[in-house]
């Protein structure tokens, strides 16, 4: 009922432990509190809060334009519902090395478990996009540097990502990652690797968890978790992929709508009404005070 069930900082001890074994964490991007309920309930490790979902769900373009304001409080609602580490995406820190001290306590303070942020030039853009450019590895270290001295949580995690891959190659991505474990990261985010070999040399490379991005439409094929498990990634995140499957059954829906005038040919790919009740623990509340929840659903249409 109303809340997670723990506290923000035992969902970071909880992290830290499990990225101290072996096993892959799977962190679904959450596109809202609901879903997030969801990806629980399907017994994942974390939930993911993506930079890219964040923009579109405000109708925008992933180029740097939402505010830490915005990100904190998306991820604190987010954060809230859920038992498991929230991990969020933290762009290039919005702003210079100060202000990303400022976003890892104002994340802190939003109770999620970690961020990551990236050694992209602003405006960045998607990691699998062409035409990114990347800061010069002093100004990347910085960023890290300010990041991990700003926390106050020492559970709380600092993933540093590289963008390196798809500008300069492997080998500078993974000189620009040692760099960035230097300086304090607790894991790396490999971003845009070609494929599960180049997975395998940066983790090899690395004595540091490393992230792998499953994102659709972009530069890594779909590798399976038992692929990225044995390439030695330690934590994947699948970050648009659930909005992408929302808005696509929305645009479809809608485009029946339109046509026939019903959605009823689509009540069957529809969550119902009991399940959805279910995931916000509707019961919960009764229990809690009978007269909130004193209704049945006997009667109703399945
Ligand atoms: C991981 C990512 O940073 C995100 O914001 O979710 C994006 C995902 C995407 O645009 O597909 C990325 O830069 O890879
Ligand atoms: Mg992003």
């Amino acid at each position: 009922m109303l809340n997670s069930s723990t506290t923000p900082s035992a969902k970071r001890t909880a992290l830290r432990e499990a990225l101290r074994g072996s096993e892959l964490l799977r962190f679904p991007g959450a596109f809202n509190p609901l879903s997030a309920k969801l990806v629980q309930r399907h017994g994942f490790e974390g939930v993911y809060v993506s930079g890219a979902v964040l923009s579109a769900d405000l109708g925008l373009p992933d180029i740097g334009l939402t505010t830490l304001t915005e990100v904190a409080a998306r991820s604190a609602q987010i954060a809230r519902v859920t038992d498991l580490p929230v991990l969020v995406d933290a762009d290039t820190g919005f702003g210079e090395p100060l202000n990303l001290a400022r976003t890892v306590q104002t994340l802190e303070d939003a109770g999620v478990a970690g961020l990551h942020v990236e050694d992209q030039v602003n405006p960045k853009r998607c990691g699998h996009l062409e035409g990114k450019s990347v800061v010069d590895e002093a100004t990347a270290v910085r960023r890290v540097k300010a990041a991990v001295d700003a926390r106050r949580d020492p559970d709380f995690l600092v993933v540093a990502r590289t963008d390196v891959r798809g500008v300069e190659g492997l080998d500078a991505a993974v000189r620009r990652a040692k760099a960035l474990v230097d300086a304090g990261a607790d894991a790396v985010f490999a971003e845009a690797m070609a494929d599960l070999a180049e997975f395998e040399a940066i983790c090899s490379a690395l004595d540091v968890p490393v992230l792998a991005n499953m994102t659709e439409f972009g530069r890594s094929d779909l590798f399976t978790h038992d692929q990225l498990r044995d390439a030695g990634v330690r934590i994947v995140i699948h970050p648009v992929s659930l909005l992408r499957l929302a808005m696509g059954a929305a645009d479809r829906a809608l485009a029946e709508l339109s046509g026939t005038g019903t959605l009823a040919a689509q009540v069957p790919r529809m969550q119902t009404r009991a399940e959805l009740y279910d995931l916000v623990d509707y019961a919960g509340y009764g229990d809690f005070d009978s007269g909130v929840f004193d209704f049945s659903l006997e009667g109703n249409r399945s």
